[in-house]
């Protein structure tokens, strides 16, 4: 629920409007003012320090502009009308439409300045995050939801925008306008301007507390709308209707769904009324603080000693005065919602890449390709909602594996659920790294060699390949990017796979993947296979699919195997009894360590776990 609320708290966080206050006053909730946090989040700014202090002027400018045509039009009514001059109306008048001009303008120039630094900020930020996840182990993403991934380079970005409008543009300008403001009330008339300062509590106060209030309303509002929401969608989904029909649950359902409508009726009354309330109030008080103003201005005025003018340039300046004030009250809500924004960005920032890159570069097939393993233990490191208690026993997912890969030999990985096969071969290219113990390549430590290198040495064929929403030429070019057409037929015609894309709307050109045209996954299987030998590489890693498939798509898979095997040394997850048949070695694994390695012949009759795996999981084809 607490992640929920993040996600949408970081979602809105980038637009303007009633919701995006309470998402700000949400996220400020528990923050402090963490001076290294902040002072990290304005060095992005750094590189911007021109634009920065370009629009520090500018606002400035817009400040003062804002207080003039309460003075010239103080001007035109007491020099002017009161005294008949009517070149000097005329001036006056000039006078005031250049200044709305130049004011225009100039808050043109300010919009354009502060976005140019907001959004070059925001797109440093995106490619730093963009970058160093790149970096991140294949684990760190299975640890973490990539919704919550995606909307921390997208939403908690945008909200810099927030950042830079709301909180420092929002701070200075309306902190000039007040100091502007008050520097021309006090220099028309010291009096009128106590009185005008007097009134703010009445206007400050309310609005402060009552948007507390309505912001309390508005976080058990979202709650329940967001229980509502969850209900609906799980309710109203296939399975989930399926689930409720099946255990009797609509009356239940139905009862829990009153429960969040009804709350929510009355929640959103009491928020109408509140916010009524303070309209009434403020409404009241705009009339109010110009009528005493004009009240005691006018007994002023009656007196000689002040014009008619500065009454009028008063109640202009009232409203330049309550604004900015009330705005600047809030203010800390903005910097706090930064806070807790950047901290969230920063910790993504600061997340160490657990696998490091080495500084010996190999070039391409330039290995014979041994694999040894000595000692090797592995644990997954827990992070996020997985994260285990400081005392709790290391859960090993390997336990001293040593294990020798001759070059050219085929190796197949069998064992139960969870045995720890998949963490095994996910160390050869370095996905992550052993918690203990050594992994050689040809005789050289993994770690010393650079990732690139590494795995430009391996080609991976996964259990579900995956491919991007692209053509078939531009997922084959992942492997080789200068291969040419015939080398693609060529590699896909050995995988079995040519006739079939050959077949496809528009043959190499089709678009595949996500959205695009859906291979079945034996097609997948061989698809990615292609990949592989358009690749070349000198030692594959499969992870073989579970599924059934028929006689055919079958025998097309053993075959466009047999040719991907072919003088390469093999590490496969094996499921099916003719993988197997043909590996050189079995490696039987159970609970993170291998209990025995041989032939089928040598363990079919004699370990008592390969002969019951044997008998009850490898798949025998028809
Ligand atoms: N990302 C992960 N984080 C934490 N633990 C994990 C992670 N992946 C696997 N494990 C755990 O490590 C152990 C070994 O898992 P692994 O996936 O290597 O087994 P496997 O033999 O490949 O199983 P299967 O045949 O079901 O795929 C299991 O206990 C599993 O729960």
């Amino acid at each position: 629920m607490q992640e929920m609320r993040e996600l949408r708290a970081g979602a809105g966080l980038g637009g303007h409007g009633g919701g995006n206050r309470w998402q700000m006053r949400e996220l400020a909730k528990g923050e402090h003012f963490d001076w290294p946090i902040i002072r990290r989040a304005l060095e992005a700014f750094v590189p911007y320090w021109k634009h920065a202090i370009l629009v520090s002027f500018v606002i400035l400018a817009t400040s003062v502009g804002g207080v003039v045509p309460a003075w010239l039009t103080q001007q035109i009514i007491d020099e002017g009308i009161d005294k008949r001059r009517m070149s000097v109306v005329i001036f006056f008048t000039l006078a005031l439409i250049l200044t709305a001009i130049a004011t225009g303008l100039i808050s043109v120039l300010q919009t354009w300045l502060s976005n140019l630094i907001a959004q070059n900020v925001m797109a440093d930020y995106r490619m730093t995050l963009f970058r160093h996840l790149q970096r991140q182990t294949v684990s760190f993403f299975a640890s973490r939801q990539a919704g919550d991934l995606v909307s921390r380079v997208t939403n908690d970005v945008t909200a810099i925008q927030n950042v830079v409008t709301t909180t420092i543009v929002g701070f200075l300008s309306n902190l000039l306008s007040i100091a502007a403001t008050l520097f021309m009330m006090f220099s028309m008339n010291w009096k009128l301007a106590v009185l005008a300062v007097i009134v703010v509590p009445g206007f400050v106060i309310p609005t402060q507390r009552v948007g507390r209030a309505r912001q309390e309303l508005q976080a058990k509002i979202q709650e329940w709308l967001s229980r509502m929401t969850v209900q609906l969608s799980e309710s109203l989904g296939v399975s989930g209707a399926l689930l409720i029909r099946i255990f009797n649950r609509q009356a239940a359902e139905e009862a829990q769904f009153a429960e969040s409508n009804a709350r929510l009726r009355d929640l959103q009354v009491r928020q109408a009324l509140i916010g009524r309330w303070l309209f009434m109030w403020l409404g009241m008080f705009s009339s109010i603080g110009p009528a005493l103003l004009w009240g005691y201005g006018g007994w002023l005025v009656i007196h000689h000693q002040i014009g008619l003018g500065v009454i009028v340039a008063f109640t202009t300046l009232l409203s330049r005065l309550y604004g900015p004030l009330n705005q600047l009250a809030q203010v800390h809500v903005s910097v706090l919602s930064s806070v807790a924004l950047f901290r969230r960005i920063f910790a993504l920032l600061d997340t160490e890449p657990e696998v490091r890159d080495g500084d010996v570069s190999i070039p391409p097939n330039s290995v014979q390709g041994q694999i040894r393993l000595e000692h090797v233990w592995f644990s997954y490191p827990s992070t996020g909602e997985a994260k285990a208690p400081q005392d709790a026993p290391v859960r090993w997912a390997l336990k001293d594996v040593s294990l020798t890969i001759e070059p050219g030999e085929t190796v197949a990985l069998v064992g139960p659920s969870g045995a720890g096969k998949t963490t095994l071969l996910n160390l050869i290219p370095r996905f992550s790294d052993a918690s203990r113990g050594q992994l050689y390549l040809d005789g050289m430590d993994v770690k010393s060699l650079t990732l690139t290198s590494l795995r430009s040495q391996m080609g991976l064929v996964p259990q579900d390949p995956f491919f991007f929403h692209d053509t078939v030429v531009n997922n084959l070019r992942l492997a080789k990017p200068d291969a040419t057409q015939a080398e693609m037929e060529a590699a896909c015609r050995a995988a079995q796979i040519h006739d079939t894309i050959a077949a496809l709307p528009q043959g190499y050109e089709t678009v595949v993947g996500e959205r695009g045209y859906r291979l079945s996954g034996g097609e997948r299987q061989r698809l990615a296979i292609a990949r592989v030998l358009l690749q070349n590489p000198k030692i594959v890693l499969l992870d073989e699919a579970t599924s059934s498939l028929d006689t055919v798509v079958e025998r097309q898979i053993q075959e466009a195997l047999a040719v991907l095997l072919q003088g390469r040394t093999a590490v496969m997850i094996a499921h099916r009894l003719s993988t197997i048949l043909k590996s050189d070695k079995i490696v039987v694994m159970e609970k993170g360590r291998v209990i025995a390695v041989g032939t089928h012949h040598s363990l079919v009759h004699h370990n008592p776990l390969y002969t019951r795996l044997y008998e009850t999981q490898f798949q025998v084809e028809p």
